[in-house]
């Protein structure tokens, strides 16, 4: 008998794909039932376990995401914004909750996934480990316990293949401070400074990305005044902390009224 909810997951080549596949796997909570890759990537037709490398696993990469959503009851997605967008059509109808790991959407991108769940519980997380959520939280604190004299400047570091900057999780740790600060982040966000900026305006909210490597995923919020210095971190050494969060979410996620939920709801951290 197999354990639990069936999960399909899409981008299944990717290194977050093959990572969440060997984690639902070897969770026993729940069983893989589905794995999708983008029409003529080389893995389609394959078992996605011999495909990895490893044994097989009993299911075929497919292109069809409609027919590998049909059997499943989550969908673990962390592929592009234009797929994710896609796919959450596609999880409304197969009525499977969709848990987005995806990052790098756009305002008008974000306002695509609405419609999606109204008909099923939607996920969405720009980091899924269990450190950074409780770091949102100390950050929206510590952003409320101190006034514009300190400097707020969300410092990423990420691996030379990462697409998007700054990194969704810099993103809600900047959410996060600006909540705290009781300001819209839009207004205060300085992304990408170059050239003659001028000097630093109070009260915004900086941004800067590192590149380079196998780096993981590496966060520090800074807060910085005169004569002191206060430095929130984060470092993830292996991507198996968002697998987890990401299968705990799609666990979490089963039964629940449709509706849009992030990983602060899955911790039991949110307001709500
Ligand atoms: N929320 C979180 O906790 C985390 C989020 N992420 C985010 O997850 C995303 C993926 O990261 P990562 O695994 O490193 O990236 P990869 O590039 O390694 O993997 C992305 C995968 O998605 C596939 N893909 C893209 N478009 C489609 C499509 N239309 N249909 C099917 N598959 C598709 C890619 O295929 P192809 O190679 O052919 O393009 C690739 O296999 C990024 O947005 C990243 O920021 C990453 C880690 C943690
Ligand atoms: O692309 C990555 O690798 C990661 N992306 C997420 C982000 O954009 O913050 C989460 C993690 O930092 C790894």
């Amino acid at each position: 008998m197999s354990a639990g909810p069936g999960i399909t997951v899409t981008g299944a080549s990717g290194r977050m794909g093959q990572m969440l596949i060997r984690t639902v796997a070897a969770s026993g909570r729940a069983h893989l039932v589905g794995a999708v890759e983008r029409p003529g990537h080389e893995w389609i037709g394959k078992d996605v376990g011999e495909a990895m490398g490893g044994a097989p696993m009993g299911v075929t990469v497919t292109d069809d995401a409609l027919e590998a959503f049909a059997p499943a009851q989550a969908v673990i997605d962390f592929t592009a914004p234009a797929a994710t967008i896609a796919f959450a059509k596609l999880a409304a109808q197969a009525r499977a909750v969709h848990v987005i790991g995806t990052t790098g959407f756009s305002d008008d991108e974000l306002e695509a996934l609405v419609p999606a769940a109204r008909h099923s519980v939607q996920v969405r997380a720009g980091n899924m480990s269990l450190g950074v959520n409780l770091l949102t939280m100390l950050t929206e604190k510590v952003a409320k316990a101190l006034d514009e004299d300190f400097d707020i400047e969300i410092v990423e570091a990420h691996h030379n293949q990462k697409v998007d900057a700054p990194s969704g999780t810099a993103l809600m740790l900047g959410e996060a401070a600006a909540t705290g600060r009781g300001v819209a982040l839009g207004r205060v966000a300085d992304r990408g400074r170059d050239g003659i900026t001028g000097p630093r305006e109070r009260g915004h909210i900086g941004f800067a990305a590192i590149r380079g490597g196998d780096v993981v995923g590496e966060h520090d919020v800074i807060f910085a005044a005169a004569g002191e210095r206060i430095v929130l971190r984060h470092i993830a050494t292996d991507r198996a902390v968002f697998a987890r969060g990401a299968l705990k979410a799609a666990l979490w996620g089963q039964g629940r009224a449709p509706g849009a939920y992030d990983m602060l709801d899955v911790l039991g951290l949110g307001d709500g």
